[in-house]
């Protein structure tokens, strides 16, 4: 028995994943609680830099892996998810990584297209680039395309010269991550963490949209999970749209989003107000307190900074759904934490 966020207190704990316990003030051990791993859900964790995102984002990849009926994928910015392919502890975490991930190009729609390479469709070349990805869906029909307009040679090599530059990045390829591709058993690492920012947009813009488009056309059977860490460089670019996509539209296809964050004032107003659990652990700069703080839900009392946790792995956790506040300790990882800052007394004991 324990709590289930997302569908109170009580209830049976089939198909939802033990995250942690309840944290009593004389630091014992509380009861169990549990995530709803059964409906959708859009879930953002916020705590300052070392309070233990990444960890707590890790301990729901690894109940998601586990769980029947769900296709979990994360976006990996940091690189440190491919531990979940270790041995754990107890029951197997399923997991596929993939460390050279590709989507096609023509996930992005022509006004992605322009932003993705910082050319205005007002400009000539930019104007190309717009034509060619309305018509054509892979790099190299748009590259001919372009070649074979009869605009102004200058217009032409730059566009060219920017098509060009999204094809080094190495992840625009027809046979890319697709829905088929993703909907497994396993939870699927993407590694995201050697590319640049656009690149990394790319990526996790064809990933959600792929995922979204499937529900809605009714492609895949199982619900899709996306795990985002670091999530403000994702809503500073050009995977905003599809993220605000499945944060306002992802519940009725059956699409969830677990969004980690350390600026939550950083993504935008949508991903505060659209999630429905709220897990924040130590937080201090003014901004963010103040982004959620607008956000505070009228059940909840005191004001949201006077509930925060001291020490990494303390949580608060706040669940629209059932209306309710709780404090917890978020449980130990049962495959290794890939995070965390390096020590050089750590390195030194080890020489
Ligand atoms: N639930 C937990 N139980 C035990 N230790 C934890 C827990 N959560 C975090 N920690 C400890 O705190 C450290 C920092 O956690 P983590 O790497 O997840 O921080 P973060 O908030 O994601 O930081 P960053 O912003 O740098 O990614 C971990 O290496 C681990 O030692």
């Amino acid at each position: 028995m324990g709590f289930v966020i997302g569908r109170g207190a009580d209830a049976a704990t089939e198909q939802a994943g033990h995250v942690g316990r309840y944290r009593a003030l004389d630091g014992s051990q509380g009861t169990k609680l549990y995530l709803d791993l059964d409906g959708p859900h859009a879930t953002l964790i916020v705590g300052k830099r070392g309070y233990g995102k990444s960890f707590t984002m890790g301990v729901v990849a690894e109940e998601l892996a586990r769980a029947a009926g769900v296709t979990p994928v994360v976006i990996d910015p940091m690189g440190v998810f491919s531990t979940l392919a270790e041995p754990a502890d107890g029951e197997a975490v399923p997991v596929e990584v993939v460390d050279e991930p590709a989507v096609s190009a023509d996930v992005l729609g022509p006004r992605s297209w322009c932003s993705l390479l910082g050319l205005s469709a007002e400009t000539g070349a930019g104007a190309l680039v717009w034509e060619a990805a309305q018509q054509h869906p892979t790099l190299a029909d748009m590259r001919r395309h372009v070649e074979q307009s009869d605009a102004p040679d200058t217009d032409r090599r730059s566009a060219v010269n920017h098509i060009d530059l999204a094809d080094t990045w190495g992840v625009f390829d027809p046979d890319g991550l697709d829905a088929s591709t993703l909907a497994s058993t396993e939870i699927t690492v993407v590694d995201v963490s050697g590319l640049d920012s656009a690149p990394m947009n790319a990526v996790c813009r064809g990933i959600a949209e792929a995922l979204y488009r499937a529900r809605v056309d009714d492609r895949i059977d199982r619900l899709p999970w996306l795990l985002i860490d670091e999530a403000h460089t994702f809503f500073d670019g050009i995977a905003e749209d599809a993220l605000h996509t499945v944060l306002t539209r992802g519940r009725a296809p059956g699409v969830s989003l677990v969004l980690a964050t350390q600026r939550p004032s950083a993504v935008s107003e949508i991903a505060i107000s659209q999630s429905d659990v709220l897990v924040s652990h130590r937080l201090t700069a003014g901004a963010d307190l103040e982004a959620l703080n607008a956000a505070q839900p009228t059940y909840m009392n005191d004001s949201f900074d006077e509930r925060l946790p001291t020490d990494p792995g303390e949580v608060v956790v706040i669940d629209d759904a059932t209306e309710t506040i709780h404090a917890a300790q978020i449980r130990a990882r049962d495959t290794p934490h890939g995070g965390g800052s390096p020590s050089a007394r750590e390195l030194a004991d080890h020489e």
